[in-house]
């Protein structure tokens, strides 16, 4: 992709950002490579611009071009702000996940619709500081209109092979060490369905910055607490392997769902507009409020304080 343009001048309105196993959309016409230095920095990796049927979408590989930045390292701050600054206000994220319930299998695919922070606060988890303070609701994290759109994509595909649920809870470890037996029981006794390292702050960051964001899992194991072999990189790895093109296959028809005219409303975020700006413009006082988190809060929101 070395002689591709460096910029892109049309908004790109959707994103995937690819997790482990998923580092590169195949099948696709790259069109440009964008790499937006945004006040936290650059994103995970350059940013590639590709068509289609027409349409540009984004890709963003969350853990780099070669899977070297951990699940703590990951800049969400700078992916969520940089994809947000080419035109992007719907993220479809997928995720690499053990799973908590016997019956998910591993292979099966799941869009959640709760989260259980088990991060531990040493991640950067909010745009919203440094004289510039602002409150989200969080109560749903991912967004009901664009799930309902992935789950029927997913059962369009059961012919395939692809088994999809509906609902289910994440819960988000810090890592990168996988779960002991004993947290992996109290997880399932709390009702967790599946289990990454990614899902925050990555969903938090997307909602403040009033963007449609919606997880797609799939299961590589049965972590730690089943009778089966105990989850390991290697099984995880394999797993996303021979599972690989059903994951492409998902990931390519919701994408084929959403740039369809219809969804064009929900795709632009249209009913998340507003929800932040409008807050943070009366939380704190005008003389209050510090410049630096100013500066960045107008880089997500251009034109928001003037
Ligand atoms: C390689 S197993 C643990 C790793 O896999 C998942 O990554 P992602 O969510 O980016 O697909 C999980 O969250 C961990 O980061
Ligand atoms: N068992 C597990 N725990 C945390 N993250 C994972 N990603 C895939 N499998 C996982």
């Amino acid at each position: 992709m070395a002689d591709l343009p460096t910029s892109f001048d049309h908004p790109v309105r959707i994103a995937v950002i690819g997790g482990t196993g998923l580092q590169k959309l195949e099948g696709y016409v790259p069109i440009a490579t964008v790499n937006p230095l945004t006040p936290w920095g650059y994103p995970s990796a350059p940013i590639h611009i590709l068509e289609h049927n027409k349409v540009p979408v984004a890709f963003l590989s969350r853990h780099g071009a070669y899977h070297q930045i951990a699940p703590h390292e990951v800049p969400s701050k700078a992916n969520i702000a940089a994809l947000r600054s080419i035109g992007v206000r719907t993220v479809i994220a997928f995720s690499a996940v053990g799973s908590l319930q016997e019956e998910i299998r591993p292979r099966d695919f799941v869009v959640p619709d709760q989260i259980i922070d088990r991060t531990k606060g040493i991640r950067p988890f909010t745009f919203f500081e440094k004289g510039v303070v602002g409150h989200v609701g969080f109560a749903d994290p991912f967004d009901a209109k664009i799930s309902k759109v992935v789950s029927a994509c997913g059962h369009a595909l059961a012919g395939d092979g692809v088994r999809m649920h509906d609902k289910g809870t994440i819960i988000c470890m810090e890592g990168p060490q996988f779960s002991t037996r004993a947290e992996s029981n109290i997880y399932r006794s709390w009702g967790g369905s599946v289990i990454n390292m990614s899902a925050l702050p990555e969903a938090k960051l997307a909602r403040e910055a009033e963007m449609v964001y919606q997880m797609i899992c799939m299961a590589t194991d049965y972590d730690c607490w089943h009778d089966t072999a105990d989850v390991d990189v290697a099984m995880v790895m394999a797993h996303m392997e021979a599972n690989g093109a059903n994951a492409k296959r998902l990931v390519g028809s919701v994408l084929d769902e959403l740039i369809k005219e219809e969804h064009s409303d929900l795709v632009s975020g249209k009913h998340w507009e507003g929800q932040t700006t409008g807050m943070i413009q009366f939380m704190t006082k005008k003389e209050g409020r510090g410049a630096e988190g100013v500066k960045n809060v107008e880089f997500l929101f251009p034109g928001v304080f003037s």
